[in-house]
This record gives structure tokens, C-alpha cells and sequence, in this order.
């Protein structure tokens, strides 16, 4: 390995520094644009030795683990610049896709401290329980004793979650615990490589219990998950609709990221909608934005996870909305252009992979107005180019930085036939 001088010119995607060479691009971790360092080369990759030019917007990181943590990458960086970068990722996916005009707003931030869903690894080591997240492309786990992007209220469990762990001899060797922030306390599904027994059910109770937690459900492996300790409703309101979210269950991230994107998505919708107006959702979930869309019209919601249908559409069924949700996996099945007619709008919320299978139809069926929710511009940068071969454009584009000091970023895209 050699050791030379890198000058950082930009950023790259994951939140390395990128230096320029004959041979291509260094990609350097820690390093900002506007630095300059020594780093040991391998590969593409190098490890900054020595700082021989700081860049005047680095900036002391508030965590005592970042650096290890896997969770944060960008917490070095000045406000400005970051939130310039991470808007320019929706810029560049966008143009990507064939939109390079697109109206792209001002990247909406979240609070830090208000993420309000954790998933979190598991280790028994020699000392101790070490419970956090995984170290930057580790399989080893951070131990951690603070986070400062998760609401306090979930990092206050870390401490007695450690203490439970280290009598439960259902964790072997290593296992993962979901936390999820619902109105009705924190909601637990642990996951453990052994199985659970009696005196085990009782201490998880015992847990529940002394910090309030209404459930905690329990998973050997992969396997399904069971209600170990049950003292209460689980509960989490979307308007007036309160949903009973599965164990584990996938919520948006924090209540300031949901409420962004809630925006977003109404706001796309076309203004005046007749009484009978049909909108298609795609990737529902528990009905994060099916209830807010049902607002202004019929919503058909389609979503790939069993108890997830089944919770959405006993809360429409509570909460009267008009709500139709129904199963399908959208990879293996996805809407076709005959079921895609007579819409008012279409909206898609697809998993990080994005819904490359259902773009061309979408594209095909011409759907008046798509609102695309994303997580990966990546995978928004592949979807999108359906539609700009057949001649969409964009409304509105609004980046939302739900994953604060990551790299990764949130946006809602409005897309429209240009005939419309
Ligand atoms: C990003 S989440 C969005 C959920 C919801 N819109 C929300 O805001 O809470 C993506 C959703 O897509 C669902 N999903 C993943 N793969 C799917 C598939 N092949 N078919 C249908 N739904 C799928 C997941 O279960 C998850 O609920």
C-alpha cells in the first residue's frame, strides 16, 4: 500500500470524499470537498492518514460514535452544504431519468432525535451485551451508548435492553431488536438464535412491565413472530384512524418525515377531484398515506405483507375511509395497464429497490398523475426513465431528509402525461 497527497474535489453518493487520479476515482471516508490529505491507497479506496488541508465547513460530529457507527456518515459537515448535497442526489436522479429541468424544491430537514424506529443488532460477547448498529461495512456491532438521531425515548431502553439481554438464554450468540415508537409506548420485536422458555417469557414480561412497553414480540430467527408479553393495545393514528401495526411493522422513520411526505403527496394531487374520483396506491403499508388520501378520494391500496393488508383495512373498516386494501406482490404481479384506467392518480411507495416491474406499465396505462415516493434515488433515477420516454414531466420534485446525517434521502416526485 501507498501513502499520497489526495485533494477531495466532491462527494460521492455514500458520503466518501472523491479525489480525481489519471486512473480514476479515490474514494476516501471522512475526507469533504475543498480538503486535502494524506491516505493510504488500495484499490479505489484510500485511509486518510493526516489532514494537510481542512475545509472550513467541517464541523466537530456530535456523536461520540461516529466514525464506527454505520449509521451516520455525514454528521463532519456543515448544515449547508449537506443540505445542498443531499437536494443535488434528487437533482442528479432526476436527471438521470431524463428530467433535467425538474422544479427540484429545498431539501425539507427532520429534527435530529426524532427517528422513531430502531433495528438494532445483537451480540453476546465476553463483555457483555453489545447492542446497536453495524460498523461502517462491518458485520461487527457498535456498541452504543448514545444516538442522536433516534428519539430519546428508544435510546433510554438501550441500557435495561442490555441488562435484560444478559439473563435471557434465548440469545446464543446473537440476535436483532426492532423498536418501534407507536403512541402507545415503545413496541419491541426481538429476534434470537435459541429458543425462549418459560422463565424467559416471564423475565420479557417482567420488562414490559417496568417500562411500559404494551408488547414485545419475540422471533426465533427468521421465523414468524409470537407475543410474548401482551399488556396492552398497540396503537399508532393516522388522522383519525388508529391502526394496530403488526410486530417489527415498517413505519416512516420519524412523525416529521411522514408529515413531509404526507404534504408532498396531497399537495401533487390535482387539485379538484370529482366526488367519485379513484386514486391507486401501490406499497400501502399499514396506510401511512392511504388514510390522507382518502380524504380527497376512493382509495384502492395494494400491499405485498399479509398483516399489514389485514391491520390497514380493519382500521378503514373502524375508522370508516374509503379504503379498499387488498394483497399483491407488485414484483410478481404488477397492476396492468387494463386496471389503470379511470384514475385520478396513481401513488407508489415502493421498497428500497424501487418497482421497476410496474414503471413501463404505469408509462403504458398514461395514469393522468403518478406521485412517486422514494428512499433511493438510485432506484428512482432506474424508475422514472419509463416515463420520460413517454413523455411525462415533472410537476414537483420535494427531497426530504428523513435519514438525517446518512446518505440516504427521501423525495416525492409528481409526474404528469405533458398533455394534461
Ligand atoms: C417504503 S414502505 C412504504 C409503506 C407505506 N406507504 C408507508 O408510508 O408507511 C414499502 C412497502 O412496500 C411493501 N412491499 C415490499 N415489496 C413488495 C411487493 N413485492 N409487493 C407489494 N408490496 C411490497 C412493504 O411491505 C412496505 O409496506
Amino acid at each position: 500500500m501507498k501513502s499520497e497527497v489526495l485533494d477531495i474535489v466532491a462527494l460521492g453518493a455514500a458520503g466518501d470524499g472523491i479525489a480525481r487520479r489519471a486512473g480514476g476515482s479515490i474514494f476516501v471516508p471522512g475526507a469533504l470537498p475543498g480538503e486535502s490529505v494524506r491516505a493510504e491507497i488500495a484499490g479505489n479506496r484510500a485511509r486518510p492518514e493526516a489532514w494537510l488541508r481542512e475545509s472550513p465547513d467541517r464541523v466537530t460530529p456530535p456523536c461520540r460514535h461516529f466514525g464506527a457507527c454505520g449509521g451516520c456518515v455525514l454528521q463532519h459537515w456543515a448544515a449547508a452544504p449537506y443540505a445542498a448535497w443531499k437536494r443535488e442526489k434528487l437533482v442528479a436522479a432526476l436527471t438521470a431519468a431524463g428530467f433535467p429541468e425538474a422544479p427540484v424544491a429545498p431539501l425539507v430537514s427532520v429534527p435530529p432525535a426524532s427517528r422513531r424506529r430502531a433495528d438494532l443488532a445483537l451480540r453476546r460477547t465476553p463483555a457483555g451485551i453489545a447492542l446497536g448498529l453495524h460498523a461502517i461495512g462491518q458485520a461487527a456491532v457498535v456498541n452504543l451508548a448514545e444516538c442522536h438521531v433516534l428519539d430519546p425515548r428508544l435510546v433510554a431502553l438501550f441500557a435495561p435492553l442490555r441488562a435484560l439481554l444478559r439473563r435471557l438464554p434465548a440469545l446464543k450468540r446473537e440476535g436483532s431488536a426492532v423498536l418501534n415508537l407507536l403512541d402507545t409506548g415503545p413496541d419491541l420485536l426481538l429476534r434470537t438464535d435459541g429458543p425462549l422458555d418459560a422463565a424467559g417469557r416471564a423475565l420479557l414480561a417482567g420488562f414490559a412491565r417496568e417500562h411500559g412497553l404494551p408488547r414485545i414480540a419475540w422471533a426465533q430467527g427468521n421465523g414468524p413472530a409470537e407475543n410474548a408479553a401482551q399488556l396492552g393495545p398497540v396503537a399508532l393514528r393516522f388522522g383519525t384512524a388508529s391502526v394496530a401495526p403488526p410486530p417489527g411493522a415498517f413505519l416512516q422513520a420519524s412523525p416529521g418525515g411522514e408529515a413531509a411526505i404526507i404534504a408532498a403527496v396531497l399537495a401533487g394531487l390535482p387539485a379538484k377531484l370529482p366526488a367519485k374520483a379513484r386514486i391507486v396506491e401501490l406499497h400501502a403499508g399499514l396506510g401511512t398515506l392511504s388514510f390522507a388520501l382518502a380524504t380527497r378520494a376512493r382509495v384502492e391500496a395494494y400491499e405485498g405483507a399479509a398483516e399489514a393488508v389485514a391491520a390497514l383495512a380493519a382500521a378503514a373498516g373502524s375508522a370508516g375511509a374509503r379504503i379498499r386494501a387488498a394483497r399483491r406482490d407488485l414484483d410478481r404481479q404488477p397492476l396492468a395497464p387494463a386496471e389503470l384506467q379511470n384514475l385520478a392518480s396513481l401513488v407508489l411507495d415502493p421498497p428500497y429497490a424501487g418497482a421497476a416491474a410496474q414503471m413501463p406499465l404505469l408509462a403504458r396505462a398514461r395514469v393522468p398523475r403518478i406521485i412517486y415516493v422514494s428512499c433511493n434515488p438510485g432506484a428512482l433515477a432506474r424508475d422514472a426513465k419509463p416515463l420520460a420516454l413517454a413523455g411525462y414531466r415533472v410537476l414537483a420534485a420535494t427531497p426530504i431528509d428523513q435519514f438525517p446525517w446518512s446518505a440516504h434521502l427521501e423525495a416525492v416526485v409528481v409526474f404528469s402525461p405533458a398533455t394534461t
